[in-house]
C-alpha cells in the first residue's frame, strides 16, 4: 500500500498555543496511526484539552499545522469532521432536550441518511431506552455518559478523541465504558485517541501513550516500553516519576 493511501488518523507538526506570551502548548509534533488507541496523559495544565481543542478545530492554533485523516485541518477540515468526532465531560448536550432531540440534532448535523434507524441502533447498543424521552439535565453522570458517547459515535467516525472519557464514573459504570469503546475499536477499526487520568484504563485500553509536561510531549511508547524505561511496574509510577520530574530513566532519545 502506497503511504497516500492510510495516512495518519492524527498528524500534528510544531503545534503551538501562546496566552499571554505564555506557550501552554509548545512545539508539539507527533503522529497516530489508524486503528491505533492512543493516550494523551499529562498533569492537570499540562495542555492536554487546548491540545485536543486543536486537533477538532474549536481553537485556532497560534503556530503549526494538524492533520486528520489526512486532511488538513486548516484548509480541509470538514472532510476531515464528517469522519471524526469527539466527547467530553466539559461539554453538555442542551438540557433542555430530551436525549432523542439530541442525537436526531446530531444526527441531521451530519447527515445522515436514516437517522431514525442510527438512533434506534445508539438506543439499543448503548442501553439508552429507559431514558431516551427524559431531558437530559435530568439525567445522572453516568447516564449523561453514555449519551454522550452515542452522539460522538452517531456519524460512525473512522477517528473518535474523547477528553476524560470515564470522569467522575463509578467502577462499574467506568469499566462498562471501556469496555464498549474497546469493543468498538476491535469491530470498526476506528482510531481512539484519549486524555484520561485513570492509569489503569490507559492500560488496558490504549496501545500508545503520549506523556505531556509543560505543553511539550515529554516522553512516548507502549505502556511496557515506558514502564521498562523509567523501572516501574505500572503507568501510575511512571506518570508520578514524570509529573514531579523525578524520572529516573528518561525520555527516549
Ligand atoms: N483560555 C485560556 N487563557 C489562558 N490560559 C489558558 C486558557 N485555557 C487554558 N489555559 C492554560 O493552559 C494550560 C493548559 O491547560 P489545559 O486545560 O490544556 O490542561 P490539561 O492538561 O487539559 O489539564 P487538566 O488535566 O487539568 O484538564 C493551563 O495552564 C491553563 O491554565
Amino acid at each position: 500500500m502506497m503511504p497516500d493511501e492510510c495516512p495518519p488518523a492524527i498528524r500534528v507538526h510544531n503545534l503551538t498555543k501562546i496566552y499571554s506570551l505564555t506557550p501552554v502548548v509548545d512545539g508539539l509534533s507527533f503522529e497516530v496511526p489508524q486503528g491505533s488507541i492512543t493516550a494523551l496523559l499529562g498533569g492537570n495544565g499540562a495542555g492536554k484539552t487546548t491540545t485536543i481543542a486543536m486537533l477538532l478545530g474549536l481553537l485556532l492554533p497560534t503556530s503549526g499545522q494538524v492533520a486528520l485523516l489526512g486532511h488538513d485541518m486548516a484548509t480541509d477540515r470538514y472532510a476531515a469532521l464528517a469522519q471524526v468526532n469527539f466527547s467530553s465531560p466539559y461539554v453538555d448536550l442542551p438540557g433542555r432536550l430530551t436525549v432523542r432531540e439530541n442525537l436526531t440534532i446530531y444526527a441531521r448535523l451530519y447527515g445522515l441518511p436514516r437517522p431514525a434507524e442510527r438512533i434506534a441502533e445508539m438506543v439499543e447498543d448503548l442501553e439508552l431506552g429507559a431514558f431516551v424521552t427524559r431531558r437530559t439535565s435530568r439525567l445522572s453522570a453516568g447516564q449523561k455518559t453514555r449519551v454522550a458517547l452515542a452522539k460522538a459515535l452517531i456519524n460512525r467516525p473512522r477517528l473518535l478523541i474523547l477528553d476524560e472519557p470515564t470522569a467522575s464514573l463509578d467502577p462499574d459504570s467506568g469499566d462498562w465504558i471501556r469496555g464498549y469503546l474497546s469493543r468498538y475499536a476491535a469491530e470498526t477499526g476506528a482510531t481512539l485517541f484519549l486524555a484520561s487520568h485513570n492509569m489503569a484504563e490507559v492500560e488496558r485500553l490504549c496501545s500508545q501513550v503520549l506523556m505531556m509536561r509543560q505543553g511539550r510531549i515529554f516522553d512516548r511508547g507502549s505502556v511496557s516500553e515506558l514502564t521498562e524505561r523509567y523501572g516501574r511496574t505500572n503507568l501510575e509510577d511512571v506518570f508520578l516519576d514524570i509529573a514531579r520530574g523525578q524520572e529516573k530513566g528518561g525520555p527516549a532519545q
